[in-house]
This record gives C-alpha cells, sequence and structure tokens, in this order.
C-alpha cells in the first residue's frame, strides 16, 4: 500500500521510519512545504531499507499522493516546554485548512490518520473539511498514551509491555483517563496479578504511573525537544492495521455520536481497526470516578472544539 506522509519533521519522518523498518508499506510519499527537507529525510530513510522490507520511499508534492490508501497528517507546530497541546489549535487548524483540500484533490480514496495537535481536536477539524465519513478519519488519539501506560505497568510488574491490557481513554492531553478498573495482566484484573507477583499496586504506585503517563510528553518535550518514537511506532502501528485489514483493537480517536452524554465529539476510546478504518467502538465498563472523568474529558474536548468554529 503507498502512504503518504503530509509534514516531515519530527514525527512524520519517525513514521516513515517506522513504516519502512516495519514492512507497513510498498510506497512511501513525504511531502511538506519545506520541500529541501522533505527531500532528506526521503533520502535519509531510504538508507535504512536495505536492512528492511523492500519499499520505495520519495518526496514529492501532493499530486504524488494519487492512489495512497492513508495519508499521514503532521504537518504544523509542536509545543515548547511547557506550552499545552491545546494552546496549538489555532495555528494548526489554519495548517489543515490548506492541507486537507489538496490531500482530498489528489488522494480522495486515502484514509486520513492525523497525529496533529491538538489531536482529537484536530480529527474533528479534518472531518469537517474533507467531507469523509467518520471511520476514515482516524486520530492516533491516546495509542501513544496507552503504550506509555503499558510500557509502565509492565516495568512494575516485571512482564512484558505486550502482555498487559489496559487503555488511556478519552483526550490525548492533560484531561485523560488512565482506564485502571478494566486494565489486566494476562487474562488476570491488574490488582490481583500485582499482589500475585509480589509487586501490589498501591496508591502510591498508582499515582506515580498515572502522573507519569499524564506529564510524559512535557518531560521530554523539556528534555530533549519534542516527541517522536513513541508516536512514530504508534502510527506505523494504524497503519499496518489498516492495510492488513488486521481488525486490532487500537486507542485511537474519531468523532463520536455520544459518550457519556456528550454528543459528537472526537476522542479515544478502544476501536477495531481494519481496512475500511474504524470498524467498531467499544465501551469499556467503568467505575463511576472513570465515567465521570472521560465525561469531562469530553466536555473540554467538545468546549474547545466549538471555540474554533
Ligand atoms: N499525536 C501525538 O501523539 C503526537 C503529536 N505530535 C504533534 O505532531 C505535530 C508535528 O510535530 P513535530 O514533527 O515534532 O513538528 P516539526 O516542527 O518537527 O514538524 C512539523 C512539519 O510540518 C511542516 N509544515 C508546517 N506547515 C505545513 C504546511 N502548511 N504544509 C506542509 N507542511 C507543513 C513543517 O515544515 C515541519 O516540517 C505537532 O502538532 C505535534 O504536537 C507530536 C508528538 C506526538
Ligand atoms: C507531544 C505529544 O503529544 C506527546 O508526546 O504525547
Amino acid at each position: 500500500m503507498k502512504v503518504g506522509i503530509v509534514g516531515t519533521g519530527m514525527v512524520g519522518s519517525a513514521a516513515g521510519y517506522a513504516l519502512a523498518l516495519r514492512g507497513g508499506a510498498s510506497e512511501i510519499v513525504l511531502v511538506d512545504h519545506n520541500k529541501k527537507l522533505a527531500i532528506a529525510q526521503a533520502e535519509d530513510i531510504a538508507h535504512a531499507v536495505p536492512f528492511a522490507h523492500a519499499c520505495v520511499v520519495r518526496a514529492g508534492g501532493y499530486e504524488e499522493l494519487e492512489g495512497a490508501g492513508v495519508v499521514i497528517l503532521a504537518a504544523g507546530v509542536a509545543q515548547k516546554p511547557g506550552e499545552s497541546r491545546l494552546s496549538l489549535l489555532s495555528r494548526n487548524a489554519e495548517v489543515f485548512s490548506e492541507v486537507i483540500a489538496q490531500v482530498r484533490r489528489d488522494a480522495p480514496d486515502a484514509i486520513l490518520l492525523i497525529a496533529s495537535n491538538p489531536v482529537d481536536i484536530m480529527t474533528e477539524v479534518a472531518l469537517r473539511a474533507s467531507g469523509l465519513p467518520r471511520e476514515r478519519v482516524i486520530g492516533s488519539g491516546t495509542i501513544l498514551d496507552t503504550a506509555r501506560f503499558r510500557s509502565l505497568l509492565g516495568t512494575h510488574l516485571g512482564i512484558a509491555p505486550q502482555s498487559v491490557h489496559a487503555y488511556v481513554l478519552g483526550e490525548h492531553g492533560d484531561s485523560e483517563v488512565l482506564a485502571w478498573s478494566a486494565a489486566r495482566a494476562g487474562s488476570e484484573p491488574i490488582a490481583r496479578f500485582a499482589v500475585q507477583v509480589g509487586a501490589p499496586i498501591t496508591g502510591e504506585i498508582r499515582a506515580q504511573i498515572d502522573a507519569s503517563v499524564r506529564r510524559a510528553a512535557y518531560r521530554i518535550i523539556e528534555g530533549k525537544g519534542a516527541t517522536w518514537y513513541g508516536i512514530g511506532a504508534g502510527l506505523a502501528r494504524i497503519v499496518q492495521a489498516i492495510r492488513d485489514d488486521q481488525r486490532t483493537v487500537l486507542s485511537v480517536s474519531i468523532v463520536t455520536p455520544e459518550v457519556e452524554g456528550v454528543a459528537d465529539v472526537a476522542l479515544s476510546l478502544p476501536r477495531i481497526v481494519g481496512r475500511a478504518g474504524i470498524l467498531t467502538t467499544l465501551m469499556p465498563e467503568l467505575t463511576e470516578s472513570e465515567a465521570a472523568a472521560l465525561r469531562a474529558s469530553a466536555e473540554l474536548l467538545k468546549e474547545t472544539g466549538a471555540g474554533l468554529q
């Protein structure tokens, strides 16, 4: 499958690199208004291909996106240290007003995969601007936060993160909700598993993990200016689920008809991802306080999105 990437800075290039290493695409086209950057990124990523899977990697204009099955949108500005994702909204909405029209003109059949922040509201912006059905405009949402949650739980329990089944719901951002009550390790509820391996999840451990997931981006941006490896791998994972019609359950964002009483809001829930995009949305069983936190996250996103119209 041909995959387009618009915005070839840290996130776009990391997605291209991860896709090349995973064998997630037969052709990758990099588009950026900084053409010199796109050309350099394509050349660099192409040099990884002999160590991975056959794939053509090149830079091009929007017209080169023709025939793409997925176009990743990672264009726009990123957070500076201390800045929130939501503060990027008006600047990145302006970028999308230009980019989406060109992608739709040249790759009318592509699923749009949104990475630019604030990713949930940018997903809503992209849906409106594209006129596509909601299941074909997918935000990476909390795929990254879920990976962070699983990684920290895996470390605490002394098991591979692949054996942790836990999700972060709601906003990819400060109001996100770690669904502790639905978390499992293997097939065991997480708290019971933790006791069995001698690593109980105390209130203190839980608070530490929650803060560490929620503040990860701020911490990494403070240290190295941006985040890119985690999201690059996450984007490649979503593309592969689409390309191979894997029907994998991933926490991603689409505009959802109703969440905890909030109508038409883009946020993350576990969803089945396949060739047609989002096939089904799953609503985990939550405690009262988790449901209230999800409602608050949905309300925040709805209000912030409405402010843009
Ligand atoms: N969804 C997620 O989990 C994550 C999202 N992000 C977001 O991804 C976005 C990109 O971040 P970085 O790659 O670090 O930024 P970056 O500044 O390295 O790259 C952005 C690229 O977009 C390009 N661009 C800007 N306007 C454009 C336009 N009109 N047309 C084409 N290209 C355009 C720039 O030339 C630049 O190369 C940011 O909004 C950031 O917040 C970052 C990390 C994780
Ligand atoms: C920057 C960002 O959204 C993240 O790393 O979570």
